[in-house]
């Protein structure tokens, strides 16, 4: 489904991501029905659709959040079930901000981001630090790593989870809603941060309801609509004929997003398990 052109070399690394008749839920219930997708590297997909329509939960099954119920999941060609390099998918939980109880600084936020890549009992390193850095330095927040987070507006927030989730080194960062709750001058910002990835070769699963901040690094579009796929191409062939999705979605957050996002934020897993997540 992929429209990129390393599909046809021969030795060319597995997808990102490939779910082939994949369905997603939580207990019995399905809630993304039979999808079947792939993300090659070097995309940036925007997953669009109405509130409810499975977004979530579909990014949520890649994280092993949400429960997989049928069809199959790939990461990096491995299996779902069998996967154990975690740190290779960065995640950025859908939220407001950071839980104003946290009470740490920028860097020490952003440090987390590297816990699940050594043993507890092995000190943070030199590339830790450096890899810290480089990651503020990416969302533009460097100057302000010493600051408390609670400090911070709600858009330098959720620049400081971004930072988290790529202090790890990922190969694919999927965001849930980067830009919600974010002002226009911030979405920019957000938006110039996201492009300034893309240009360092970052691939993305962006999950949005704002579109237009991400028009320009935006390399593809998905459209979710009651669990199921009813769009995937381009964004050029998106705006001829697929406007209408996006009207009328109105948004809102559940109370479980902010605790959710909370626990998201302290935890020193990059991915937080299931239990973590409830
Ligand atoms: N933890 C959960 N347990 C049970 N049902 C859930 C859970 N989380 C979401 N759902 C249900 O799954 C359906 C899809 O929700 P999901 O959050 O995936 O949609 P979405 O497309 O991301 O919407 P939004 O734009 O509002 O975030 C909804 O009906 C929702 O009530």
């Amino acid at each position: 489904m992929s429209m990129s052109s390393a599909h046809d070399t021969a030795h060319a690394a597995p997808p990102l991501v490939e779910l082939r008749s994949a369905s997603f839920g939580y207990g019995d219930r399905v809630v993304v029905d039979r999808v079947s997708l792939e993300q090659r590297a070097g995309e940036v997909v925007a997953l669009l659709g109405p509130n409810g329509s499975g977004k979530s939960t579909l990014v949520k099954g890649l994280l092993g959040l949400s429960e997989h119920l049928g069809g199959e999941v790939l990461l990096f060609g491995t299996p779902i079930e069998r996967f154990r390099d975690k740190p290779r998918i960065g995640y950025v939980p859908q939220r407001h901000s950071l839980s104003q109880t946290v009470r740490a600084t920028v860097r020490e936020v952003v440090a987390t981001g590297r816990l699940a890549l050594r043993p507890w009992w092995r000190p943070a390193a030199a590339v830790d630090a450096t890899t810290v850095e480089r990651a503020l330095e990416a969302v533009g927040l460097a100057d302000r790593a010493g600051e408390d987070v609670a400090a911070l507006s709600g858009g330098q927030q959720r620049r400081v989870l971004i930072a988290r989730a790529l202090a790890a080194g990922p190969d694919l960062l999927i965001m849930d809603e980067p830009t919600a709750g974010v002002d226009a001058a911030n979405q920019r910002v957000l938006a110039d941060v996201l492009a300034g990835l893309v240009d360092t070769g970052t691939s993305m699963l962006v999950v949005t309801h704002e579109l237009d901040a991400f028009r320009d690094v935006v390399t593809r579009i998905v459209c979710m609509d009651r669990g199921h796929v009813d769009f995937d191409g381009d964004p050029a062939a998106y705006a001829t004929g697929h406007r209408s999705h996006e009207r009328g979605s109105g948004h809102h957050h559940s109370p479980d997003d902010t605790r959710e996002a909370g626990l998201a934020a302290v935890v020193s897993d990059p991915l937080p398990t299931r239990e973590e997540n409830r």
